[in-house]
């Protein structure tokens, strides 16, 4: 509930506000570059803790014929005002040793002052700035709302930093930059916020009052201010303001402003004779103003300007996210759910399953069936229901998401009136260790109830891939004789266009009735090994997907002969030259991990393919070792010549082959437990592990893994998991 709380205010806030956080960051980028600018100037030749109050006093009285006061500014300037020997009023920049002048102050460049203008009122004085502050509010929950957001995705405080699931690119950033950027937005906005507030005197005042002590009757007159001990006492580093006395008579005093208190001082004698500290709000003033606009921090407005940035982009993300939510969510139904025969319940955090329901619930409408569709939690009675499909991702750690998470209380107390036939689809990532487990969940409950039927097993859909969701379609058509078909109602964008490619080799089928197949596509593309081949044997079908390794720019795929295969009879009876239709499906998070110490790849049967090419990957040459399970030493042979050039290259160092029908007859899971060892510290000095291949295989190689982590390190694999250190493409 508190999430769909925080993620609605999220977007309230950010939708009003919207306009006026473009305005406020366009300007703030520019803002940004002032600070940087003056800083190019250079009038701060000595660091000035080397320089004590006394000598920049008499290096000032010695060149000019009367000083009135001088400042120090937030780039250590010593900015002063003089009379000179001429007799001329002047503010000068000067040396703080030798009070020589270094420049004169310039006016505020007007790109600058009409920013700032437009920065800070909209050019409409206080109310203006009344809607400034009120932004900066927004934008402060804005951020703090995010923030709760992006902890409670990424599984907690302590994990805020682990690695962002692969999405979409504008979600996946909108996580990845915030991560980095949310905290100093936070500052920018409550900065702003406490600048408005001071401007509208909302807060404590920050004067300094001063009662000052009688000074002593009789006096030396002939003392110097720069003999004065309290003046050699204080370095410059210290010193923000000082005015010096209006006349010589010993009533006039020095007046200083310090870092953090005000001094008056008797201009013979060098008696304090008043002393106040700032208070806080002064401070905290002085604080906000230099954070707020990065004066006198290079690095400071460089993060500003970032920060300021990553707003617009903010901006951007946050409303393709918003847009692609809507687009995705589920619309009212037409008859009531105690009209329908057919009802579709779903369970979505974040609105990647509504596509598929939305898709299913027009092909079932389009079937002719009376189709009522809710979330999980509104789950009640349906009087003339018959079928009932569940729909559902799994959130947190294996988890419900937010709209589904009473489901199966409510499922132990509401009584159907009539038998339900159930199907649950499940939505989830395998790179989460509880691979789809809410919707587990519910299949294993309602199987326990007395009044449903289970149409199809639980299927699991792996990043939302829809080629499983077609698959499944046609897997309840054959069981229910229906023919719903709903391929044209899923999410186009899903879809990349599909490319030709020309058969240039393929190998002979072997003892395992497997064989290889390279494919040059006709047009130059973009690809990765690791992507996948969706290959659609007919028009109506689901595609087909197989794992690709790039082989010096052709595809290289290893197909399994099945024997009512439609697809893989098909490509064995290609030959050279024959051209087929496909499309590449990026599958980013089965790349080769660049950042990683060491590589363990494991696969078996057809699941070696990717890393035929993936090796290739290897440039850095970092320690690559491959563990492979096949039935015979034959089966093998396809993938040797491939795989021998990366020896011969060093990007492999070891293959480690399990043959289940030959020799010792050994899994490739036992094969593993023999350097569990090894692969755990590899583990733990940040290595990867590569998994491809089948998903009874990829369930024991975790256990394995999970097993050796905890003898080996004491961790579970979990904790790799969650860093993204075990990356599986299993199917
Ligand atoms: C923070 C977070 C936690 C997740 N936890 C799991 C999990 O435990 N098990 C799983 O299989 N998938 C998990 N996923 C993946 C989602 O279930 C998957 O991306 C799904 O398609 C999201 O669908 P939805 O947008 O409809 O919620 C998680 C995703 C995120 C962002």
């Amino acid at each position: 509930m508190t999430i769909s709380i925080w993620r609605y205010s999220h977007l309230v806030l950010a939708l009003s506000s919207g306009l006026f956080l473009i305005l406020a960051s366009v300007t703030g980028i520019v803002l940004a570059f002032e600070p940087m600018q003056t800083a190019t100037n250079g009038y701060n030749p000595v660091p000035l803790n080397e320089v004590r109050l006394s000598e920049t006093i008499a290096a000032l009285q010695q060149e000019y014929d009367e000083v009135l006061s001088f400042k120090v500014d937030q780039d250590d300037y010593i900015l002063a005002n003089v009379v000179t020997k001429e007799g001329d009023n002047k503010a000068l920049y000067v040396h703080p040793k030798t009070a020589k002048v270094l420049g004169v102050p310039e006016p505020q460049h007007p790109i600058f002052s009409f920013t700032t203008n437009l920065h800070r009122s909209l050019f409409l004085k206080s109310v203006g700035r009344f809607f400034v502050g009120l932004v900066s509010f927004l934008l402060c929950l804005i951020a703090v709302t995010g923030l709760l957001l992006i902890i409670k995705r990424q599984g907690g405080l302590l994990k805020f930093f682990n690695k962002v699931q692969p999405d979409y690119f504008e979600l996946r950033y909108h996580v990845v930059l915030g991560r980095w950027f949310l905290l100093p937005i936070i500052l920018i906005a409550a900065t702003g916020v406490y600048l408005s507030a001071e401007k509208f005197s909302l807060l404590p005042s920050t004067r300094v009052t001063h009662k000052i002590m009688e000074p002593e009757d009789h006096v030396d007159e002939n003392i110097q201010a720069s003999d004065l001990a309290i003046f050699k006492e204080i370095t410059m580093d210290q010193v923000r303001l000082v005015t010096f006395p209006f006349s010589p008579f010993p009533e006039d005093y020095f007046e200083l402003a310090l870092q953090n208190r005000e001094l008056y001082v008797h201009q013979y004698t060098g008696a304090i004779l008043s002393e106040q500290p700032y208070p806080f709000t002064y401070l905290a003033s002085r604080l906000s103003l230099t954070l707020h606009t990065g004066q006198g921090s290079v690095l400071w407005s460089l993060i500003l300007l970032l920060a300021s940035s990553s707003i617009l982009f903010f901006i951007y993300s946050g409303f393709v996210m918003w847009r692609k939510r809507v687009k995705n969510s589920v619309g009212k139904s037409k008859f009531s759910e105690d009209e329908s025969s057919h009802i579709l319940l779903y369970g979505s955090e974040t609105g990647n399953t509504n596509g598929f329901v939305l898709a299913l619930q027009k092909g079932l409408i389009k079937a002719g069936k009376r189709v009522f569709v809710a979330p999980l939690n509104s789950y009640t009675t349906y009087k003339k229901a018959t079928d009932i499909f569940i729909l559902t991702s799994t959130y947190g750690e294996g988890e419900a998401p937010t709209n589904a998470n009473k489901f199966l209380d409510k499922l132990e107390t509401v009584v159907q009136p009539n038998q339900l036939n159930y199907s649950v689809i499940g939505f989830g990532s395998l790179s989460y260790p509880l691979y789809c487990q809410f919707a587990i969940d519910v299949a294993q409950n309602l199987r326990k109830q007395d009044n449903f039927k289970e149409t199809l097993p639980l299927v699991k859909i792996n990043n939302q891939a829809k080629e499983t969701f077609l698959d499944w379609i046609e897997k309840y058509n054959q069981r229910t004789g229906e023919r719903l078909r709903v391929e044209a109602y899923l999410p186009k964008s899903n879809f990349l266009k599909p490319k030709k490619f020309e058969v240039i080799f393929k190998t002979e089928v072997n003892v395992d009735q497997t064989f290889l197949l390279q494919l040059k596509p006709r047009k130059k593309i973009k690809f990765q090994s690791g992507d996948l081949l969706a290959y659609r044997p007919k028009e109506d079908q689901a595609p087909r997907l197989y794992s690709i390794a790039k082989y010096n720019g052709t595809l290289l795929l290893s197909i399994k002969i099945h024997e009512h295969g439609i697809c893989s009879r098909y490509f064995s009876t290609l030959e050279t030259g024959n051209k087929i239709t496909a499309n590449i499906q990026k599958n980013t998070h089965f790349h080769f991990p660049k950042k990683a110490t060491s590589v363990t790849c494991i696969a078996n049967g057809t699941g070696l393919a990717p890393f035929l090419g993936l090796i290739a990957e290897n440039k850095k040459r970092i320690p690559l070792d491959l563990f492979w399970g096949g039935r015979t030493k034959a089966s093998y042979q396809i993938y040797e010549p491939f795989l021998s050039t990366h020896l011969e290259s060093k990007q492999l160092q070891q293959v480690h082959l399990a043959y289940s029908q030959e020799g010792t007859k050994q899994y490739i899971q036992q094969l593993l437990e023999l350097h569990s060892k090894e692969i755990a510290e590899k583990l733990h000095n940040g290595g990867a592990i590569m998994i491809c291949g089948s998903l009874a295989m990829h369930k024991q190689v975790l256990e394995v893994l999970d097993q050796a982590t905890l003898t080996y390190i004491n961790q579970p694999l979990r904790i790799f998991e969650e860093k993204g250190q075990i990356l599986s493409d299993c199917y």
